[in-house]
């Protein structure tokens, strides 16, 4: 998907504009699954159906063609501070890699800086990056925890993820209301006294 990055790299796709020779073979195979799950693809409403869901399939696994760590090394500042920064609540929309359904909740995500910070956004960037990919809830935790690890090198990194999972409402055990927590800490959280700060701080409302 050569072109569908902006100029200059910086980790980002641009998310308006899709290959359209992968378009049209996603399109093409989408013309037969609905075809197999019973329906016409031909009536009025259907026929452009191929087409939208294999740009709405490219957006929401978007990630694949970003590069999170490059993200944060873009935007990484020399910084004294050392106490704990949280961006929490950055809502995520992921797919789960068994059933190809949404699973939506909230990421929670802190560190401690070790003479670098980051931008914000990039936090937010990076969990979007790593979420709009096939995953199970277990490793988008950990693989926002190992990046920021790995880029801003603090003195500790915390994640925390709760989320729903459509696979098991819309369908199989269909338990509406069941929410899953996930979370993954590095260095100074895992002393008991900070992970509980952590905590503390992303339960407040
Ligand atoms: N650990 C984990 N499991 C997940 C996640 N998303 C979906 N699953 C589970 O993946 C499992 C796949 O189990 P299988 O028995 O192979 O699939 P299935 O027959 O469709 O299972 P049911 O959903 O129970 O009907 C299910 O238990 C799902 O609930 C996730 O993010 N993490
Ligand atoms: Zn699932």
């Amino acid at each position: 998907m050569e072109d569908s990055y902006n100029g200059e790299f910086s980790g980002y796709k641009r998310i308006d504009r899709f290959n359209e020779s992968v378009t049209e073979q996603i399109s093409e195979h989408y013309t037969g699954i609905i075809k197999l799950l019973g329906e016409d693809v031909e009536r009025e409403g259907l026929q452009k159906t191929p087409l939208r869901v294999a740009k709405a399939m490219q957006f929401l696994l978007q990630g694949y063609e970003q590069d999170p760590e490059a993200m944060i090394r873009k935007a990484m500042f020399k910084e004294d501070y050392k106490q704990m920064v949280i961006v929490k609540d950055i809502e995520i929309y992921s797919m789960c890699e068994h059933h190809m359904l949404p699973f939506i909740g909230k990421a929670h995500v802190g560190y401690i800086p070790n003479g670098y910070i980051t931008g914000l956004s990039k936090i937010a960037r990076v969990v979007d990056a790593f979420a709009r990919r096939l995953q199970v809830q277990e490793r988008l935790t950990s693989q926002i925890k190992d990046c920021i690890q790995q880029t801003l090198n603090p003195l500790g990194v915390a994640v925390v993820i709760e989320a729903q999972h459509l696979c098991m409402q819309m369908r199989g055990v269909q338990k509406q209301h069941s929410v899953t927590t996930t979370s993954d800490f590095t260095g100074a959280f895992e002393r008991v006294a900070t992970r509980e700060e952590f905590i503390r701080l992303i339960s407040s409302k």
